[in-house]
């Protein structure tokens, strides 16, 4: 038996860099959150505490902010990708990169009824996100891009039911023909193309996803799932999967009997928890291989 290093990576984790554009009186904001992870072999790190293959995480925490600069942020997943690029091309040591960035929403403030050119309000809404992976070196480097979503949440007030479930005898759950839905949505989808108008894309999943949960009469959050994936594949031929974890945020009704009133669906007990977790994968049945697009860390824990 002989104990060994097994899979590591190291970075630095959740960069707040936020890039002013003012190159006119009318400024905009990009308010990121950049967490970096470089692979490769740094057993000698690990095993003897040699850094000379190590490119410090504060470097690489000085990079991202460079690059704010230097290459700007048009795009979460553009932005990644000149970086994990940089890394993975540049860093004799680095064979493989992985970015992972958050991006929180601002809108220009309003004010007597006019966009503010320099003030802004922070969009209470999803949070985008966006994983880069390069590996490989010169004509065998892979790339692969994963755009998404969080906590986009969702309610409708009708048009949702969940009944036909299999029962037994731990069942007490009522069916129902009308009920609220709710979830605070994640999503993260994997495109098979690294050149795209990232921004487009993003608005244009965002609205699909959106219109689908409307107007699909749900017979349960699963097939509420599926349809939004479904409608996002078949408006983009180069997003090969979506992956969605959905908590079924339930709303129950509160009892007004009481009180001798009816309650006609309009007063809820919105429970925090415990919550449903729908979990699920819509995607084609010729994807091509995921490699580790959804690895955030490396099989590390
Ligand atoms: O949309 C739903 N899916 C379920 O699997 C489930 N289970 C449950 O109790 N309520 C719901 N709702």
């Amino acid at each position: 038996m002989a104990i060994v290093l097994g899979p590591n990576q190291y970075g630095k984790a959740e960069n707040r860099v936020v890039r002013i554009t003012r190159d006119s009186a009318r400024h905009e904001i990009r308010d990121l959150n950049v967490s970096t992870a470089l692979r490769g072999d740094f057993s000698a790190a690990h095993l003897v505490g040699d850094q000379s293959q190590v490119l410090p995480t504060d470097t690489q925490k000085q990079t991202a902010y460079s690059y704010a600069k230097e290459k700007g942020v048009e795009s979460i997943e553009a932005y990644g990708l000149e970086l994990a690029r940089h890394f993975v091309d540049d860093v004799v040591p680095v064979e493989g990169a992985r970015i992972e960035i958050e991006e929180y929403a601002w809108e220009h403030a309003i004010v007597d009824g006019e966009e503010h050119e320099h003030t802004f309000v922070r969009l209470g809404q999803e949070v985008r996100t966006a994983s880069i992976t390069v590996e490989g070196k010169g004509a065998e480097q892979k790339t692969w891009v994963i755009g998404g979503l969080k906590d986009l949440v969702l309610l409708k007030s009708t048009g949702s039911e969940f009944h036909g479930f299999l029962t037994d005898e731990y069942t007490r759950l009522e069916p129902t023909t009308d009920r609220v839905m709710a979830t605070a949505l994640v999503a993260q989808w994997r495109f098979t193309e690294t050149e795209l108008d990232w921004n487009a894309v993003y608005a244009g999943v965002k609205r699909i996803l959106i219109k689908q949960f409307a107007v699909l009469h749900s017979l349960a959050l699963q097939q509420t799932l599926y349809e939004m994936g479904k409608a996002v594949l078949e408006e983009y031929p180069f997003i090969a999967e979506i992956k969605f974890s959905a908590p079924n945020k339930h709303h129950f009704l509160y009892n007004l009997e009481t009180f001798g009133v009816e309650n006609n669906n309009e007063v809820f007990h919105a429970d925090d928890r415990p919550y449903g977790l729908i979990q699920a994968t819509v995607m084609r049945d010729d994807a091509p291989d995921a490699g580790p697009a959804w690895t955030p860390a490396a099989n590390l824990a």
